[in-house]
């Protein structure tokens, strides 16, 4: 990484022919007529990525980690009724959707790390208000002020580290950032049920505690720099260079310089100024340009896909769902499926480069629809008494237990897939709507997340178990329909390249046909700069 004010001195190697290389880069240029072409040209995407890209990316995705931990927190001292629970989740959620407003509002003019800071801020003050509350309402102004957090960290997390990311490692990176909310999400429901054993005002010195991680993120963040993408945007194109000189150590100056033109020209194809051009006009753009209002469609729809199907309702839920179907030890259950969500999301880091996006959502998808309907019809002979919701049996019979066997597979194929895929969706947006883009697949999030956390148990009393699990399992089904027809592959795709494949389409063929060509970049960069 570097140091705080980015301005690193580099010893830049000396270049072999330099001067006859920038001439051929230079004709190259004039003969490419996309940004695509050009970066292929350069070959920068097939030299070493370094190892403060990893550690960029370790130290932003410690946003996630911490601000999903702290959803947990504290209960004031008491256990909190089914309607303050309901409540302080939809606050935390509703702050996280105005969270993701504000990051995506200011990611353009002010840069990719300002949300973060603004997170920890936001952390902070939280801790002082949820340190001091004394009542619900207190306490409940301070989970929405936590959820504001979230959603800037949500949102900005995955946009900052895509376009830090070299092209070959992009979906594992954004997929380790999903990782640290998950091992959040496995950390929060070990030690809640520890917490909830702390009687008195233990709980005030554990949330207490709680800013000192943000205060070490804000600090640490200055040692990271600026996304690349974001300053070529802004005409910073030297300090643009410094940055692509770390994450590209072995890249020659030729190879920077032609990445920086790809990013260029890829923008300038869209609009002439980035940093003259207002919110409203970004955000028309959207809509007016079918190319770009598809791939922000299918990260969108994705999303949605990803939540309306009810995941988070066992995040929120599950100790009462494995209580319905007659587990005593609930919250030991509890803890295995948010364990089972951490490892698979470690599964999808290891295969999503490898094996791309669609594959991993494709196989997700249908085994999420089987497991669910396996699920959906076990319910139906458990003895549950639909007024209360509670199980009118003492023992867990082969249902109950099919019920569980089904959960946690399906937990896996979430995890492994669309779940982390979702966000990895912030790709396929092209850079001169990205910051916005990426909000509006934040805020499909987090509406599409209320949404199901405020129907689940009503669904489950009025429509049944069976109907509700039911329910699940169709928006599945028409999620891999829609993945299948829709979502096009572009694992090692430069940023710049993806633009193109939603002029075709949703460009599912498109990129196939690109990734065949692609195979053997190296050769094309040997052919034209003998390297
Ligand atoms: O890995 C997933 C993913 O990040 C989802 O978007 C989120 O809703 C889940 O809670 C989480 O476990």
């Amino acid at each position: 990484m570097g140091n705080a004010d980015e301005k690193t001195t580099f010893d830049e190697k000396p270049l072999r022919n330099s001067s006859e290389d920038a001439q051929r880069l230079e004709d190259a240029g004039r003969r490419m007529s996309t940004a695509d072409e050009l970066t292929a040209l350069s070959g920068i995407e097939d030299t070493a990525a370094s190892k403060a890209a990893w550690l960029i990316t370790i130290t932003i995705s410690l946003g996630n980690f911490l601000f999903v931990l702290v959803t947990l927190g504290a209960s004031l001292g008491h256990e909190l009724s089914s309607s303050e629970q309901e409540m302080v989740t939809s606050l935390t959620s509703g702050g996280a959707l105005v969270g993701a407003i504000f990051a995506g509002l200011i990611a353009d003019k002010f840069g990719r790390r300002w949300p973060i800071w603004c997170a920890c801020a936001v952390f902070v003050i939280r801790t002082v208000l949820q340190t001091a509350a004394h009542s619900v309402a207190q306490f409940a102004v301070g989970r929405f002020i936590v959820g504001l957090g979230v959603g800037s960290a949500a949102m900005i997390v995955p946009l900052y580290i895509g376009e830090i990311a070299p092209a070959k490692y992009r979906g594992r990176m954004i997929a380790f950032s999903n990782c640290s909310v998950t091992f959040g999400q496995f950390i929060a429901s070990a030690i809640g049920a520890g917490l909830a054993q702390v009687k008195g005002e233990g709980w005030r010195g554990t949330v207490g505690i709680g800013a000192a991680p943000a205060i070490a993120l804000a600090v640490m963040l200055l040692w990271c720099p600026e996304s690349p993408r974001q300053l070529v945007a802004h005409g910073q194109t030297d300090r643009a260079e410094e940055v692509f000189l770390k994450i590209y150590p072995t890249s020659t100056h030729e190879q920077r310089q032609a990445k920086k033109t790809a990013i260029e020209m890829s923008i300038h194809e869209a609009t002439s100024s980035m940093a003259g051009e207002s919110l409203w006009s970004t955000f028309r753009r959207i809509f007016t340009t079918p190319a770009t209002a598809r791939a922000v469609a299918v990260a969108c729809i994705t999303m949605a896909i990803s939540q309306l199907g009810g995941f988070n309702t066992l995040m929120y839920y599950s100790a009462k769902l494995f209580a319905i179907v007659g587990f005593s030890n609930a919250t030991a259950v509890a803890i295995t499926v948010s364990a089972t969500n951490f490892i698979f999301s470690i599964v999808n880091l290891a295969l999503v480069d490898k094996f791309g996006r669609r594959i991993l959502m494709i196989i997700g998808l249908l085994g999420m629809t089987i497991t669910l309907s396996i699920a959906a019809v076990s319910f139906q002979f458990i003895p549950i008494d639909l007024k209360t919701l509670e199980v009118q049996s003492d023992t867990v019979g082969w249902p109950g237990t099919l019920v569980l066997v089904c959960i946690i597979l399906y937990v896996g194929f979430y995890s492994s897939g669309v779940a982390t895929i979702a966000w990895i969706g912030t790709e396929l947006i092209p850079m001169e709507v990205r910051a916005l883009g990426t909000m509006l697949n934040t805020v499909t999030c987090w509406s599409t997340n209320i949404i199901i956390a405020s129907t689940f148990l009503s669904m489950m009393k009025g429509l049944t178990p069976t109907g509700a699990f039911g329910f699940y399992t169709g928006i599945y089904f028409v999620g891999w329909l829609f993945i299948i027809f829709c979502y096009p592959d572009v694992k090692g795709m430069p940023l710049e390249a993806i633009r193109e494949v939603f002029r075709h389409g949703f460009g599912v063929r498109y990129s196939k046909q690109w990734r065949k060509e692609n195979k053997h970049t190296p050769k094309v960069v040997q052919q034209h700069f003998g390297h």
